[in-house]
Order: C-alpha cells, then structure tokens, then sequence
C-alpha cells in the first residue's frame, strides 16, 4: 500500500492548525495533526520541505519502520517541531492501518478496556466568586472532574483566565508575545484559598486540578503542594519548568499532592527519570507533541511499571484530529487517568468532522474504521493562517520569567 501523494494543510478556523493527509494507492487516506502552538510554519516547513519528499513512494503499512526512518534519519533527533512533524505522520499512518482493516483505532490497539473515558474541563474565572460559578455550570454540564484557576489579586493577566468574561480562553492572542507580569509570592498566598472556596461549596466528591504552568521553583512548588493537601487535588500540574528531571524529586519528598507533567515535553527520555523514580503520578505528552502513537505506547508501558497514569494534554491548540487519535489511546491504554478537554470552537469543528462524543463527563470513543476524525479541505481553504504568539512572563523587577 504506497503512499502516492501527501498535503500539508495550514488553516485557521478560530485557530491555527496543520494538517498532514497521506493518501495511499488505494485510494484509503489518514489524517495527522502537525499544530504547535506560535510556531505552526516551522513544522509545515518541516514536513513540506523535508518529510514528505521521503514519504512518498513509502509502504503505508510499515509505521515503525518509518517512525525510526524519521527519528534515526533526521541525524538530530527529538525536538517539539520534529517530533511534531513525525507525530503527524504516524497518526496518519495509523488512520490508514485502522482504516484498511476495517477497525476503530481502538481496536487494533488491542480492544477496549473501558467504556467510557473521564475528561476535564477547564474552570477558570477573574477572581474566585467568578470561578466559583463557571464550576457550578460545568458540574451542571455532568463533568467529574474541572481544572480550577482564578485571578490573584495584584496580577494583571493571568494564565487560564480569559481577557473579557464570557471570552474564551486564548493564550496566543497577539502577532507577536505580549508581555505579562508575574508575582509569585502573589500567586502562592491566594491559590489555598481559591481551593478552600471551592471544597466548601461543592464537597469532596469532584475531582479538582491546578495548573501552575511552570512558573515556580522546586521549594515553592513543595510549599503549594503542602498547602493544598487539605484539598485533595486530582493533580498539581507542571509545578515546576522540567529540563532538569531531578527537580521533581525535591517536591516529591515533601507532599503527597499528586504532580502531572510533560505536556512540552516531545520524547521518553524527557520524562524517564521521572517516571523511573516515581516522581511524578500522570505524564502529560500529548501525542502530536510526543511523536505519535508509537512512541506513547512506549512512554505508557514504561509509565505503566511505576504506577503513572496518562493524562493527555488536551487544548485547544491541539486539533480535533488529535483529540479524536487521544480518545482511542485513552480507551485502549491499561494506565489511563484523565483526558483534558478545552472544547475546540464550532468554527474548528465544522472544518474538522469527526464522530467522537461528550456525554456526562466522560468521552465516547467512535466506531468508525480509523480515529474517526475527518478534514474538510475546501473549508479549510476558507480560513488562510494568521500568526499569533504565545505570551512572555517578566517578574515584577522586569526579569524575565517562564510563562
Ligand atoms: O492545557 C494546558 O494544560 C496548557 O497548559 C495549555 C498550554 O498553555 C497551551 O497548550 C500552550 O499552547
Ligand atoms: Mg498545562
């Protein structure tokens, strides 16, 4: 089964995406996801430049092969927008092997290990009486489980939190990064009492999680986890930036508050110290970021020998095609934890049909052959690409910080 022809496809239907179609002989074709966010040309380039010259003429059937072609034979290796570039492939060519067999993803993955797979939704608000109201609408929505953030006083943007109420959330809102300002001595006095607020108006039975966003030192992200045990959180979320894997085990040491990492990170050796020592409790990569299924499988069976559990990473600026690839892995995969949801614009997904369903806090996993998701190439063409940066951090003395 050759691969006789392949597009890059950049679109921006409320947001940007890129889009790998590999079309085979046959006729059969899969579908990638390639978005990294602010710096989506760079891996278009990528692909259009240097993949997809190599790609054709290739047996589609032979994904490892080629996952090893791409990873051995860029020389480099790893990198967000080389492994971007190979997860879109392997996704691809996991939609055509799914597709040629006649089966859900799911299925050639190895079948169903449970029914339905539990989700988070993002509650974020601009001080905490705010946040306190977007929870109640999402457990009225049925989900189990909502990743709480709310404005500190004193900080003017804040991560999580949308510029105007009833905005949705958009990190990279400007053509190039806009400048916020950071405190946190701010942040760390305020986040307890946003999570005392919420377990006493809605109990113990929700799930709850935080995402730090990688702004805090090793002892100050033991100190919030410490602070916030009484609050039993689901997951404290990439409390520290993580190049050095051995800054987990400080915070470790000191709180039982479960840590989830790795949404940035793009290889298993960026997150093997951590999953080998214990470190940490969910791993975030994504599979776009994290070089396609073959490799998560790897990263989830090494996870799977520590007790860490998956939690993919799950934004918006990941397509709906990634999404609906996640969605068979999570219903697969033996370690699952969570799935993260940011619902994608209505304008995403009229471009990207896919038959994957919300119901009751939980994702239904499709049953049509492949990942079920789907790219409407002439409305693609609707919406050309608009550049748009993520933002910079500076401290309060102008330092700057990590965002
Ligand atoms: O969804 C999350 O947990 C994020 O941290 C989202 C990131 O800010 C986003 O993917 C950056 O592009
Ligand atoms: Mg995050």
């Amino acid at each position: 089964m050759k691969i006789i022809d392949a597009r890059v496809i950049v679109t921006s239907p409320g947001r940007n995406f890129v889009t790998l179609k590999l079309i085979t002989e046959s006729g059969t074709y899969g579908i990638g996801d390639a978005t990294l966010n602010g710096r989506e040309m760079a891996v278009a380039a990528y692909l259009e430049e240097h993949v997809v010259p190599a790609l054709i003429g290739r047996d589609a059937s032979r994904i490892e092969d080629t996952w090893q072609y791409l990873y051995r034979g860029a020389y480099w290796r790893r990198g967000p927008v080389t492994m971007s570039a190979i997860g879109a492939v392997d996704m691809a060519l996991w939609d055509i092997k799914a597709k040629a067999a006649g089966m859900p993803l799911y299925q050639l993955l190895g079948g169903k290990s449970r029914e339905r797979v539990m989700t988070y939704a993002h509650c974020t608000g601009k001080d905490i009486d705010n946040c306190l109201e977007e929870v109640a609408r999402h457990v009225e929505l049925g989900y189990r489980a909502v990743r709480v953030q709310a404005g500190v006083p004193g900080i003017k943007t804040i991560y999580g939190v949308a510029k105007r109420e009833g905005e949705r959330y958009e990190p990279a809102d400007s053509e190039l990064p806009a400048e916020h300002v950071w405190s946190t001595k701010k942040y760390l006095n305020h986040v307890p009492q946003l999570f005392a607020a919420v377990r006493e108006r809605f109990g113990h039975e929700l799930h709850l999680l935080h995402d730090v966003h990688h702004r805090l030192t090793p002892i100050e992200a033991a100190r919030l986890g410490k602070a916030v045990e009484p609050y039993h959180l689901f997951w404290l979320e990439d409390c520290v930036p993580a190049e050095n894997q051995e800054s987990l085990r400080l915070i470790r040491e000191h709180t039982t508050t479960p840590l989830a990492i790795g949404e940035v990170f793009n290889s298993i050796h960026d997150c093997r110290e951590m999953i080998q020592n214990q470190w940490i409790d969910y791993i975030r990569t994504p599979l776009t970021h994290g070089g396609g299924i073959t490799q998560l499988r790897r990263i989830a069976d090494l996870a799977s020998l520590y007790h860490v559990r998956t939690g993919f990473h799950g934004p918006t600026d990941l397509s709906p095609v990634c999404l609906g690839a996640a969605i068979h892995f999570d219903t697969w995969v033996p370690n699952f934890g969570i799935q993260e949801h940011m619902p994608h614009d209505p304008l995403t997904d009229s471009v990207f049909p896919h038959d994957y369903r919300f119901e009751d806090g939980h994702f239904l996993v499709g049953e049509t052959p492949g990942h079920g998701v789907d790219i409407d190439e002439e409305a693609a063409a609707r919406y050309p690409f608009k550049r748009a940066s993520l933002p910079v951090n500076r401290l309060e003395d102008g330092t700057l910080w990590h965002w």
